[in-house]
């Protein structure tokens, strides 16, 4: 399997949490690219223009994931959803991390650094790298309704 491109993204208050998390997916063998796409120190993006560019880029092929962190990882997913094509999950446990890929084949997973610890959210970012989507599970023909409802 070939190595992922990740985007990552977030806002003022989840920048903390994104750029541990970046790191750890530079650092990975399982990761082809990683694409940040801010904020930066002081920038005070709204959450919802760094979820959508993350987004969009996934939704254009430049991107196989996006990993996105706001205060509560709730924002962002909402806000990821708008764009046609995506399926954004807030994850904050294991099986659920597993299931957005195994069941939704959810491409965006969002994490709320005032929500859950650091080495929580290392490790969930670790575990999610390793899951990936089976087209040819029963589960396959339920996001082909979500996908559907897209257009
Ligand atoms: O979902 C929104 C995020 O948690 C964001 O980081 C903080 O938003 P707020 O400042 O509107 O609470």
């Amino acid at each position: 399997m070939d190595g992922l491109r990740i985007v990552v993204g977030s806002d003022d208050a989840g920048l903390q949490y994104k750029e541990v998390l970046r790191e750890l997916l530079e650092a990975d063998e399982r990761v082809a690219a990683v694409i940040d796409v801010g904020v930066a120190a002081g920038e005070e993006t709204a959450y919802p223009d760094v979820a959508v560019d993350a987004a969009r880029r996934v939704a254009a092929g430049e991107a196989d994931r996006a990993l996105l962190v706001c205060g509560t990882g709730l924002g962002v997913a909402i806000a990821a959803n708008k764009v046609a094509g995506v399926r954004a999950v807030t994850a904050h446990d294991s099986y659920s991390v597993e299931r957005a890929v195994l069941s939704n084949d959810a491409q965006v997973l969002c994490l709320g650094q005032r929500v859950i610890g650091v080495e929580l959210a290392r490790r969930l970012v670790r575990e999610w790298v390793g899951h990936h989507f089976d087209p040819s599970s029963p589960s396959a023909r339920k996001v082909a309704r979500i996908v559907h409802y897209d257009h």
